[in-house]
């Protein structure tokens, strides 16, 4: 069936997109509304055998065994010999869900609701800054859905730092007033070291003011032991277990922070929206499934067209962290070159994912997505509506952008339509050369996603819709997206690094580059 798919990219080479709307219905056909959201994949050389062969992949792969087995905690995180169980956190209403043989639900609610206590008594009370310590699936979901909800954050003010680089907590602790912070450890693990370095800074910096640390700490974690031995009670320790991924984490725990700005009702829509979503993923026909439909779009464009990257452009200005979240959510679940049962990967890994917010990207990239060589399939994301009621002039402009993007994407412009726009301004070869880079190929594909306005339960909805979006990509290209081993090996060498950087040890060992940067290093750290 990849052959089929690598024939379609073949057979539509020479096709212009934009030919494709001679049937008026491809809008319609071409796209899905679910959930109070417009998914709109018209802008794609996607025609009816096209989908029929995505269908049929994912119905080969079994897709829809695969997803009812994942939400069954089924320990379908094969390498780790874990269940997949994120949907179980925002399982509100939902029945039991059992992991061997044990109902996880009470567990799940019960934390949520301690959460909320503790959230809510925060927020009522003295404490004006929030410092969550974490990195990876421990910072890069509260990061992004603190700033995507702004409108609705009425608590403390929420500081994110992970790097494990000196600048990053120094910079954020310089604005903060030790009596009135309070640091939250995330960390699933509780070893992950910039985490551990970070906390153990955090907790020197209220020593030197001469601040008591109790009941300054909070940690989010599986390793409640660790936790323990870096000196949090128990009482203050939000557990959660192995079947949640960290990239997949933060409708539990990993969100206090995004609960403490935002507050527990809000944050409980949060979830619902996440709940919704995975409702709508498991009782969708696959054509009109919405997860199904980003990844079947996404395996069109990587392992049919070749297409090697995706472009992330939400025309949301607060969706500002949405591509780097995604990058961690996607590269890491699928950027894997082995298949389950350990066999190379037989078609190209997920594609590299990036982006910046509309309108900003315009003013800076986005002269490679119209002219460069390389063709990067384009993923917009607007809302119908934003929350600045008095600046809806604003709103108009950012939308008829975005809407502007796709078309010129589409359509581009022929070297006639150039000819004529520097018409009189040039003449003869020299006109020619000045059309000529005036010329846009066109023929580029985007898709859109629009929905009503940005509020919690319309962001759950989109972070569950990546969040399955992958899942189906990683079944269908025979990957496991629920382990990560890709980010060992520099974890391990820089352990090893360690004694060779403070001089304790020798880097004669190293290769020659590694020995000179070393070097240079030791002459220039004083
Ligand atoms: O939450 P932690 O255990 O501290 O892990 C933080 C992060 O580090 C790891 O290296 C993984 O690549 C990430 O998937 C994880 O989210």
């Amino acid at each position: 069936m990849w052959i089929d798919l690598k024939n379609h990219a073949t057979r539509v080479a020479d096709r212009r997109i934009e030919e494709l709307f001679a049937d008026d219905s491809r809008a319609q056909t071409y796209s899905t509304t679910a959930l109070g959201m417009l998914f709109d994949y018209s802008k794609t050389q996607i025609d009816a055998d096209v989908m029929d062969t995505l269908i049929a992949l994912a119905k080969a792969s079994e897709v829809e065994a695969r997803r009812d087995a994942m939400f069954r905690g089924d320990k379908i995180n094969e390498t780790e010999g874990r269940a997949v169980l994120h949907t179980a956190l925002r399982n509100l209403d939902g029945g039991a869900i059992e992991v061997d043989g044990a109902d996880v639900m009470p567990e799940v609610l019960g934390t949520l609701d301690r959460m909320e206590a503790l959230a809510e008594e925060i927020r009522a009370g003295d404490i004006t800054d929030v410092v969550n310590i974490g990195i990876g699936g421990s910072d890069l979901g509260p990061v992004m859905g603190v700033l995507a909800l702004a409108p609705y954050h009425d608590g403390p003010r929420c500081h994110f730092v992970s790097n494990v680089d000196g600048a990053d907590i120094a910079d954020t602790l310089r604005g903060c007033d030790p009596e009135k912070t309070m640091f939250i450890v995330a960390s699933k693990t509780f070893t992950t070291i910039e985490t551990m370095t970070n906390a153990r800074t955090a907790k020197a910096w209220l020593a030197d003011k001469g601040v008591s640390e109790e009941g300054r700490f909070v940690a989010l974690s599986s390793n409640v032991d660790g936790a323990g031995a870096f000196g949090i009670p128990a009482e203050r320790v939000f557990g959660f277990e192995d079947w949640v991924g960290g990239r997949y984490s933060m409708w539990g725990p990993i969100g206090l922070s995004m609960m403490i700005a935002i507050g527990g009702a809000a944050f409980r829509a949060f979830l619902r929206g996440g709940q919704a979503m995975d409702r709508h993923f498991q009782a969708a026909e696959l054509h009109e499934n919405l997860p199904v439909l980003l990844a079947l779009v996404g395996i069109w464009h990587n392992q049919g067209m070749g297409y090697a990257s995706r472009a992330v452009l939400p025309y949301d200005n607060r969706l500002m962290r949405l591509p780097a979240y995604l990058q961690q959510l996607e590269m890491e679940s699928n950027g894997k070159g082995v298949a389950m049962d350990g066999s190379d990967l037989a078609v190209q890994s997920g594609p590299i994912v990036w982006g910046e917010p509309g309108t900003n990207g315009q003013h800076a990239f986005y002269q490679l997505i119209h002219q460069g060589t390389a063709v990067v399939p384009c993923e917009f994301l607007v809302a119908a509506q934003g929350h600045e009621q008095d600046l809806k002039h604003h709103h108009q402009l950012l939308v008829a952008n975005c809407f502007a993007q796709s078309e010129a994407l589409m359509r581009g412009r022929t070297l006639d339509e150039a000819r004529a726009k520097v018409a009189g301004k040039f003449e003869g070869d020299e006109l020619e050369r000045q059309a000529r880079h005036r010329v846009f190929p066109g023929n580029r594909p985007s898709t859109t996603l629009i929905y009503d306005q940005l509020d919690p339960e319309i962001l759950g909805k989109i972070i569950a819709l990546y969040e399955h979006r992958v899942f189906v990509e990683g079944v269908i290209l025979g990957i496991n997206s629920y382990d990560q081993w890709g980010v060992e090996l520099g974890k391990e060498l820089a352990t090893a690094l360690g004694p060779v950087v403070t001089g304790d040890a020798s880097a004669a060992d190293k290769d020659g580059s590694t020995q000179q940067l070393v070097s240079f290093f030791l002459r220039h750290n004083a």
